[in-house]
This record gives structure tokens, sequence and C-alpha cells, in this order.
């Protein structure tokens, strides 16, 4: 057995497939207070906003959705749903496999990248119900010959899925920050003009989580993935036909979690802090969270879009024009930094209106008015 099953002290590598109730160490008293709303087609205002890429407004439903929800189903995005169905039953036959070969590729502490618990986890003091895979398009060849070292039939046929899914991805992402400009209202000469400064399409990187959700035997007491905002400009979440993704709406009339629903073929698309910054505030970032469930697991892949990790991310003066910039300059490594400290001053508890979150320590009004000391540059 690998020694890090071992020396295990706060349960993480617990076998949650194979377990009969919620131990202590993953149960999330008071976290399942807020009324749940589902958001399908019918929900009136609580209906999760679809975007069809294939629709000549697209551009006006994209920016709608950013503005009041921070996230929307996309359909027509060209991706084949047959090779979503693929990517989603390979992710499901390697979850599937027995603990010490996935071990075999485990995230040690500090490591970005690898097999594990969510990488929330480590600014949490529960354990979600949960497991993860954390991939660049760069490693995803050396990761995958850890778990499969003979490099055989799983390895080539699995590789070789998700190689077609990134390289699909990517087109889209670059697809999509395009409609995104279009939306904040930028004419072609000023895209061209944002490009050409800052080259945000094509410098963008690709971070995945692969997230495997198991059955759970007291879904009342679990979480699946902890509340968070996403960190990255932009990510598309590919979850199975099994609901689970809940995004945080405020009141009035009550605050309350709307779920996504499942809806075959169509991806999410959830919008990130820097994007909000980038945005000058005009996209927001939607806080999400993931519930598990009695009856099915679910799998799903978070696909992040995120600036390189050294560059400077501000708001677009396009998009600012005669107005203020409402967040300072910063760099995506600097937002994990002011991430970690939001967390720990409950910061990611939206929902029970604790602490400041990490855009509210970013932003330069509410540095103005508290005197509070920042790290300016
Ligand atoms: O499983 C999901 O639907 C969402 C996953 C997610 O939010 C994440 O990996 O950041
Ligand atoms: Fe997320």
């Amino acid at each position: 057995m690998p020694s890090q099953l071992n020396k295990d002290p706060h349960n993480r590598y617990f076998d949650l497939g194979a377990a009969r109730e919620v131990p202590d160490t993953h149960a999330w008293d008071g976290q399942h207070e807020l009324p749940v709303v589902d958001g399908g087609v019918g929900a009136g205002d609580d209906a999760v906003p679809v975007v069809d890429m294939r629709d000549p407004r697209a551009a006006e439903a994209v920016a709608r959705a950013s503005e009041q929800w921070g996230a929307f189903l996309l359909e027509g995005h060209g991706v084949p749903t047959e090779l979503l169905a693929r990517v989603e039953a390979g992710i499901a036959g390697m979850f599937a496999l027995p603990t010490p070969e996935k071990m075999r590729a485990a995230r040690h502490d500090g490591d970005l990248y690898g097999y594990g618990p969510p990488l929330i986890a480590s600014y949490v003091s529960k354990n979600m119900w949960s497991e993860g895979y954390t991939l660049t398009p760069a490693n995803l060849h050396a990761e995958f010959r850890k778990i499969w070292p003979d490099a055989g039939q799983h390895y080539r046929h699995f590789s070789g899925v998700m190689e077609e899914f990134l390289k699909e991805m990517r087109s889209l992402a670059n697809r999509l920050m395009e409609l995104f400009l279009v939306a904040l209202g930028l004419t072609a000469e000023q895209i061209a003009g944002v490009e050409a400064e800052h080259n945000l399409t094509e410098s963008m990187t690709e971070t995945m989580h692969l997230n495997w959700y198991p059955k759970c035997p007291d879904p009342t007491r679990a979480l699946g993935l902890k509340g968070h905002t996403d960190s990255g400009f932009f990510t598309f979440v590919m979850q199975s036909q099994v609901p689970g993704l809940h995004l945080f709406r405020h009141g009035p009339p009550a605050d309350r979690w709307v779920e996504v629903p499942a809806v075959p073929g169509a991806l999410i698309v959830n919008i990130g802090d820097l994007f909000q910054i980038l945005t000058n505030g005009r996209f927001r970032s939607v806080y999400h969270r993931v519930v598990v469930n009695r009856e099915r697991e679910r799998i799903s892949v978070a696909y992040f879009l995120i600036p390189p990790a050294d560059v400077k991310v501000a708001p677009l003066k396009e998009v600012v024009g005669g107005g203020k910039p409402v967040y300072r300059a910063l760099t995506w490594s600097e937002s994990i930094v002011v991430r970690k400290e939001a967390f720990a001053n409950h910061g990611a508890d939206l929902e029970f209106g604790k602490g400041r979150t990490a855009l509210d320590m970013l932003s330069i009004s509410s540095d103005e008015d508290d005197g509070a000391e920042h790290h300016r540059d």
C-alpha cells in the first residue's frame, strides 16, 4: 500500500466509493440550510440562462447572462456530443480503478497536478465527497503514464480521447473569448486592438479538473465541492446527466442555490474572478458548489482558461471608458494568494455573508473606504 495512505491523519484518501456512512471528517453541518431551486426551463427567473452560439443574437444573451448570473448553459458550441460521451466514459473508467493504481499519480502537498482530493481541500478543514485529477495539455501524457505505466491499450485509448477533447475545447475557448468581447460592446477594431495589446486569446493557458462524485449514503451531511468561485477567466463544465452543480443567487426574495439542469450536449460556462476584473465588474464571477446524491455517481470536467501566471490583469480601458477602474491590476499567481486569504477569513462563505470575498479584497473603492493595507505595486 502506498505510504501516503498510511499517513493520512485527515482521512483525505478515505475510500468514498465503498463508504456506508459519512464520517465526521466528511460532515458539513449547516451547509444545507438554504433553499435549492431547480434551474430548468420552467423555472422563470431562476431558469439558468441558455446561450446558443449559432443564434445571431448570441452576444446579447452572453452579456445578459454574464452580468446577471456569471454563468450560462452553452449550446450550438460545435463540440460533438458523441465525443463528450467518450470523454465521460473514459473518466468513469479511470476513477473506477482500484485506489492503489490511482495513487500512483497522487498529488503531494503543494503540487498543482495529479490525482487526489479537490484542490480547494487545502483551504478547508472538512473533506469533500469527491476525487479529482488535475492536468494540463502539456502534462497529460506524463500523468496518465503514472496510472498506466505499461502504456497499454487503456492508456492509448484514454489519452487519444482526451487529446481530441482538448483540441475541440481550445478552439471553442478561442471562439467564446471573441464572443465575450463582442458582448462587452467592443467593435471589431477595438477587439483587434485589445488582442494586439494583451494577446488575451492566444496566451490563455488551460488546466483541467476531472471530477468524480461517488454515490453518498447521506447526501445531506456531505458536499461534493464546497462553494467557491473559479479564479481564472472562464471555465467550461461538462457534467454527466446527473445534476449536482449549484449556482448561488442572492435574494430577494431569498438567498438560494439554483441547480443547473442536465441538458444533453450542453456545456456550462462559469465566469471566473480574473474575468470580473478584466471586465471591470461588468461580468460577475459565479459562486458555485456541488452536491452529491444517493443513487448515482456523477462525473464532470472543469476546463479552465487562465491568463499566464505572471501577467498582470487589469480592467480593459475599452470597458472602463470614461469611468474608473474598480479593481487593481494583479497576476493570477497573486490572485491565488488573495483567494487563500479569503478562504481563511470565511470570504468564500458567500452564502452566510461572512468575511470578504477575494474580489472584495481587490476592489479599489473598498480599499479606500476601509483604509485596509494591501500590497499595491
Ligand atoms: O463538478 C462540477 O459541476 C463543477 C466543478 C467545479 O466547480 C470545479 O472543478 O471548479
Ligand atoms: Fe468551480
